[in-house]
């Protein structure tokens, strides 16, 4: 297991690149620690693969070093990088069996066969193949060639690192959370660096001790999800992370106060910033008002979705999202929108400020 430091990183495709639009990757610096488990989450087209790719040694960068435990392995092969990897799509020997498939890493590297077989067996059972052991991958459907794939990449106890790209795609809905799960639990136990890549919320949510949020080609938040959720920083990672995301309010500052619309919001903090802003606030902490004080707002329908309920408004033409209990009665007269003590942040550019003293709650 290592800790792995991306230094100055940044990628072009393009032979001469010149301006930031020119990168897949943005400059980035990071260390990312020795045994934890990360998820890189965001949309098609990010820059997540690319990233994934230098780190194991399938693309060289065009700026910037990658060091593993210290060790500058920027354009070491990856067969020289002592890590495993999991792709989109199966990775199996159809002529082998499963348990000679997954057998594999530990033959190539001279392990003994008692050994072998304790590791195999074990796998097996992760990924629930014990039955089919002595089967030939052949004929296996894609999702057990996955779950092959998969075991391979957990087979190794002494790898760097482990790292996933969307390993779960092809894989049965139910597998899934199964799989992840096992996942989970080899991260418990032997406590390899992780890093798996998805654009999947809630795979990154339940996988991850913490989440690496990219963006157009940036990393725009590292961070557990709680503090994804409770301080995004910037509004994409709002947007990405919550389901409906959060809600976007233009405003203006005055201090501790933001002025939306006619209506005037306690912000619970000072902010120094001029110019226009945006206020984020999260569907869970939207409430519901008749009259009395709130931004005026208009009920335009109730989608019940099992657990709670979204309240779609419209607020000064814009659509606005809040989640109420499954219980709760949502008045037809409402009229009012307010938000929750403690539960705004507040964007210029579309990143987050922070307010004047720090981030006291
Ligand atoms: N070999 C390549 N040559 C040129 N451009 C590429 C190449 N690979 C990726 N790109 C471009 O780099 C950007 C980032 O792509 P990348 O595959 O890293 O994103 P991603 O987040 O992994 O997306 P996906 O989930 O669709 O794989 C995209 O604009 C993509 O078109």
């Amino acid at each position: 297991m290592a800790t792995i430091t991306l230094d100055n990183l940044a990628h072009s495709y393009l032979p001469d690149p010149k301006t930031p639009e020119d990168f897949a990757l943005k400059e980035l610096n990071h260390d990312w620690a020795d045994g934890e488990a990360y998820a890189l989450l965001g949309s098609s087209g990010c820059g997540k693969s690319t990233l994934l790719n230098i780190i194991s040694g399938l693309l060289i960068p065009s700026q910037g070093r990658v060091l593993f435990d210290g060790r500058d392995v920027t354009t070491a092969p990856t067969a020289d990088r002592n890590i495993a990897q999991v792709f989109q799509f199966p990775v199996v020997y159809d002529t082998m069996t499963v348990r000679e498939n997954l057998a594999f890493p530990l033959r190539n590297r001279g392990m003994e066969a008692e050994e072998i077989a304790r590791r195999v067996g074990r796998v097996g059972t992760m990924i629930g193949m014990e039955a089919e052991l002595d089967r030939k991958a052949r004929g296996l459907t894609a999702d057990a060639k996955q779950k092959i794939s998969l075991g391979r990449g957990m087979v190794r106890e002494d790898v760097n690192a482990l790292l996933f790209d969307e390993p779960l795609t092809v894989i049965d809905p139910h597998m899934k959370w199964e799989l992840r799960t096992q996942l989970k639990k080899l991260h418990r136990d032997f406590g390899h660096t992780m890093i798996y890549v998805t654009h999947d919320q809630t795979e990154a949510l339940t996988f991850a001790d913490k989440v690496v949020v990219m963006y157009d080609g940036r990393v725009v938040q590292i961070g557990t999800p709680q503090e994804l959720f409770e301080r995004p920083a910037h509004t994409f990672v709002g947007y990405f992370i919550g389901s409906p995301g959060m809600n976007l309010f233009d405003a203006t500052l005055d201090g501790r106060q933001a002025r939306i619309g006619d209506a005037t919001v306690d912000l619970g903090a000072a902010f120094r910033h001029r110019g226009p802003v945006q206020v984020g606030v999260r569907p869970e902490f939207i409430r519901l008002a008749t009259g009395g004080e709130g931004i005026p707002a208009r009920l335009r329908r109730v989608e019940d979705v099992g657990r709670h309920k979204i309240v779609r408004l419209n607020v000064g033409g814009t659509e606005v999202s809040a989640i109420a209990d499954e219980g709760e009665a949502i008045p037809a007269d409402t009229d009012r929108i307010r938000f929750a003590p403690g539960a705004v942040n507040v964007y210029a550019d579309a990143w987050r400020l922070t307010p004047e003293g720090g981030d006291a709650r």
